[in-house]
């Protein structure tokens, strides 16, 4: 089994599913004209496993991508810290939606779904953000944060997978491997 994915997250992620695989990063452009959330982060992670896919025929490829929807903007990664100030800002005492697309490819089939969380923030003071970015890198996280740090703090609720907010819904994947006949 190959995670195409550079994520640390969802390396130990997966981990929980099967120690048996490997990591090959993807070198698919994370480029897509796609403007719907939900079918944005499947096209990604569709880009992303099959990429890899190509170079291991036979083997079981798995590919995920993140990001964070508030108030009808999506949310990637933060280009700079000043972007990621406005990102909080903007999930601040608000709710979200964290929507993780996974792909997986095996054999000549493939299999590709969205999972989304609702995630809710209490109010957050300006300096409460200043300090969290001084605490946490937050340039690799889409939405800038990352519910498994220290804007634990910051999170009231949430409803659906906690795993698919860090990046990778456990169970959601592991359901999809059984259906190929993976696990
Ligand atoms: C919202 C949130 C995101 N994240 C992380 C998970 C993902 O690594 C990242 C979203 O970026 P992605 O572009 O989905 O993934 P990536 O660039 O890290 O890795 P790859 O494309 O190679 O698979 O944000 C957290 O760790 N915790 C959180 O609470």
């Amino acid at each position: 089994m190959i995670l195409a994915s550079a994520s640390p997250r969802r390396k130990e992620l997966l981990s929980l599913i099967t120690p048996d695989f490997e990591v090959v990063v993807s070198g698919a452009d994370e480029t897509c004209g796609i403007r719907e959330p939900r079918e944005m982060v499947r096209f990604l992670a569709e880009k992303k496993a099959c990429s890899v896919a190509r170079d291991y025929p036979g083997e079981t490829v798995i590919g995920a991508d993140t990001v964070v929807e508030a108030g009808g903007e999506i949310f990637g990664k933060p280009a700079d810290l000043d972007e990621a100030r406005r990102m909080l800002a903007a999930l601040s005492g608000k709710v979200h939606f964290v929507h993780t697309g996974v792909c997986v490819v095996r054999g000549g089939e493939s299999l590709s779904r969205t999972f989304t969380t609702k995630v809710f923030f209490r109010p957050l003071k300006r300096g409460e953000i200043d300090a969290y970015l001084a605490e946490e890198s937050v340039l690799d996280k889409a939405g800038a944060y990352a519910i498994q740090g220290p804007a634990a703090k910051f999170v009231t609720g949430i409803e659906g997978c906690f795993f698919n907010v860090v990046g990778l819904p456990v169970s959601g994947l592991y359901g999809m491997l059984g259906e190929l006949g993976a696990v």
